[in-house]
């Protein structure tokens, strides 16, 4: 069976890709030993990127070339401005975690160039260009959320982080990216493969932040 657009950049981004699947933030969170203070600097970062990322699924609904893509995009527009948006609420509540020490934290540099290349993508125009950056974000947290081991770590700031990105629905959604992005990339590919290849080493380096 030959490969498809998709499996040839994953391949083509190893060792990087691996290294955040294997990550050990990853590790950690679906043990349930992570430390608080590292899960509270992950999620107050992370947390600052939902709004360039909407902007991104905003760019993929706009540049996507048929209804039936701009109405899948849409629902998980709405998906990630509601449930998952508690999530952090919760989980900054449950750390203990005033307004003040999520505000007062600076975005650490891949944070920073997470927002640029979100930003950059959607501007571009490009469907590939926007597709390959979402399914980096999307796929790789389907591919360590999956592996995770049951029983989950029974606090629900570690399970719920593991189970948003590991859920029937969410499956779906990336196996819909990565059609989409094996349809239009071969046609865009010097550009898909391009912000394929930052994204993958922005989630690498987001991962270590977490520790610095
Ligand atoms: C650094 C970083 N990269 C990717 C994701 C994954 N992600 C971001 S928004 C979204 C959609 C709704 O779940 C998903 C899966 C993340 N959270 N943080």
């Amino acid at each position: 069976m030959s490969e498809t657009f998709s499996e040839m950049l994953r391949c083509e981004n190893q060792p990087a890709w691996s290294a955040s699947v294997q990550h050990r933030f990853v590790r950690e969170l679906c043990d349930g030993s992570i430390a608080n203070r590292v899960m509270a600097r992950y999620l107050i970062q992370d947390h600052r990127f939902l709004d360039s990322f909407l902007m991104l699924l905003g760019a993929a609904m706009a540049t996507a070339d048929t209804l039936q893509a701009r109405l899948r995009l849409g629902r998980s527009a709405g998906f990630v401005s509601g449930e998952e948006n508690t999530y952090f609420l919760r989980a900054f509540t449950a750390l203990e975690l005033d307004e003040a020490e999520r505000d007062g934290a600076p975005d650490a540099a891949p944070t920073a160039g997470f927002k640029h290349l979100m930003q950059e993508a959607a501007a571009s125009g490009s469907y590939a260009a926007v597709l390959a950056v979402l399914c980096v974000a999307e796929w790789l947290y389907l591919d360590w959320a999956s592996q995770a081991v049951q029983p989950l770590p029974p606090n629900f700031v570690h399970h719920e982080w593991i189970t948003l990105h590991d859920n029937p629905d969410f499956r779906v959604f990336v196996a819909f990216l990565r059609s989409e992005l094996d349809r239009v990339g071969p046609r865009a590919a010097n550009v898909a493969s391009e912000f394929f290849c930052r994204a993958i080493t922005l989630e690498k380096e987001f991962l270590d932040a977490a520790y610095a």
